[in-house]
């Protein structure tokens, strides 16, 4: 393979996808973008305050909590799933051996995530619940899958964790090195502020009140500390493979309701809070994911992080000089005229070559081009690492779906976490749970061979728009801080 092949693979085009570039259609007149817009957002605000409102939910939890179980189920049990699928999913997973895993059949989609019965990537479907329309992220639990995990994550608003109630399972998710923690301290740090809690398996531990009630006073401190408020954080038991207390609260006559009369995960799915979404901002549309439609043209995924997208317009794609016009939105099969601040949708674009599109990209108004960075300071909080952060450690960058080669090249000062204020300027070290404000410089990939130009990424400072300015920061496969942009340096 050449490299052009290599980066047309990159994309996820097939075989057949065509190089050519698939003509532009004529691009509405600039008047008619402008009104589109502005019934837009005429629209949405009418939307947000009418009944159905619209979040996104990431999934997350320790590898085999049951996430893909629980999703598979749910979907069932509210109609998402008719019968024959159901009954096809049960036999092409016994057919594979794996019948225990016919519920998150539905979930994992692709051949190899059957096989090894694990989520790779990350899984989009939507629920309706009686006040909501949630577009759910299923994450990957196992530890090799973070990088999809996090891109599933910045496009939440909410989360729900599914843990194992069986003994010694939910201690192994739980402790240092389970995915646990480290999903819970991610999304918090991407963002997210409300979550649900699916204390799941309780079929294992024969309904037990008490094991329900530890496990709930084990998580709740360290909820507390990752910055998630009481008020926001909810706990429900389930046993997602006999869909108990899932949409209704039944079997009537299952152990669990001699002590439980709480509520099920839809009603706590139904309160959750939609965020404010930001429709008036400049359009900010990061990539997340590069494939070939289904009629003419190349589609891209990701979620509106800013101001409203409109069919017909024609958008800068930043970094690059490219642009392409919006042929088509859609959204779970949909096709949308528009979509605000906060949707996750498919955005079909004609008049560019596949070649200028990849994942981290940005699709902008030519009018507020998003600004390019390859140096900046961040204010960050390192997670609970074992070698301390010195000036010039060498680190991955994440930003939405992009991950890139970068440096913490200088530790400007160490901050009080609870009010941020300096306690230390010029520090040498940064050890664990520490925040700090440090300067973070892109480098390039390879050590060897002349020195090429870093390439900068679209990114913006956390005061300007919330989404763009969030970042995290992994050395060797793990997660060492989380953190938000200050200011653009170069
Ligand atoms: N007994 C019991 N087993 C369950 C329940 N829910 C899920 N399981 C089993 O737990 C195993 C893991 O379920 P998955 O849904 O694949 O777990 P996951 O969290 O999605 O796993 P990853 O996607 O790989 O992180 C499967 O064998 C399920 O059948 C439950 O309520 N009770």
């Amino acid at each position: 393979m050449n490299q052009e092949e290599l980066d047309m693979a990159g994309l996820n085009l097939n075989e057949e996808a065509p190089r050519e570039i698939v003509p532009e259609e004529p691009p509405k007149t600039p008047a008619a973008i402008e009104k589109l817009i502005e019934e837009a957002k005429a629209a949405l605000t009418a939307q947000e305050q009418g009944e159905k409102q619209s979040l996104s939910l990431v999934v997350i939890g320790h590898v085999d909590a049951g996430k893909s179980t629980l999703m598979g189920r749910l979907l069932y049990e509210l109609g998402r799933i008719d019968e024959k699928r159901r009954i096809a999913n049960e036999r092409g997973s016994s057919k594979m051996g794996k019948s225990s895993f016919s519920w998150a059949w539905e979930l994992d989609g692709t051949q190899e995530e059957r096989e090894r019965g694990i989520t790779m990537d990350i899984a989009l479907q939507t629920l309706l619940t009686p006040h909501r329309v949630i577009t759910i992220l299923d994450a990957p639990g196992h530890k090799d899958f973070i990088p999809n995990m996090i891109s599933g994550a910045s496009q939440a608003d909410s989360a729900l964790l599914v843990v194992d109630a069986a003994v010694g399972e939910f201690e192994a998710g739980f402790e240092r090195g389970g995915q646990t923690r480290e999903h819970l301290l991610l999304v918090r740090s991407l963002g997210v502020s409300q979550v649900i809690v699916a204390v799941n398996k309780l079929d294992q531990v024969e309904w037990s009140k008490a094991r329900y009630e530890e496990i709930c006073e084990l998580l709740k401190p360290f909820l507390l500390q990752s910055g998630f408020h009481p008020a926001k954080t909810k706990f429900v038991p389930v046993a997602a493979m006999e869909g108990v207390n899932l949409a209704r609260a039944e079997p009537v006559g299952c152990p669990l309701y001699q002590w439980y009369k709480g509520p099920t995960l839809v009603d706590l799915l139904d309160a959750l809070e939609p965020p404010s979404r930001d429709i008036n901002a400049p359009l900010r549309f990061p990539i997340s994911n590069v494939f070939k439609g289904q009629t003419s043209g190349i589609c891209v995924s990701g979620r509106v992080c800013g101001g409203v997208i409109v069919a017909g317009e024609s958008l800068r794609i930043i970094p690059g000089d490219e642009s392409a016009t919006v042929k088509a939105i859609d959204s779970d099969g949909d096709s949308l005229p528009w979509a605000g601040a906060g949707s996750n949708v498919n955005v079909t674009l004609t008049g560019v070559d596949p070649i200028s599109l990849s994942v981290g990209s940005v699709l902008c108004r030519p009018s507020h081009l998003v600004p390019l960075a390859s140096t900046f300071t961040a204010k960050i909080i390192v997670f609970d690492i074992q070698v301390p952060i010195t000036a010039g450690t060498s680190v991955e960058l994440f930003h939405h779906s992009r991950d890139v080669p970068a440096a913490i090249s200088r530790l400007v000062a160490t901050l009080d976490r609870s009010n941020g204020t300096v306690l230390k300027n010029k520090p040498r070290v940064l050890t664990k749970n520490m925040s700090a404000e440090v300067e973070i410089s892109l480098r390039n990939a390879t050590y060897s061979g002349p020195a090429s130009r870093v390439l900068p990424i679209p990114i913006e400072p956390f005061s300007v728009n919330k989404d763009m300015g969030r970042i995290l920061i992994r050395r060797g496969g793990e997660t060492i801080a989380a953190g938000v942009v200050l200011e653009l340096l170069a």
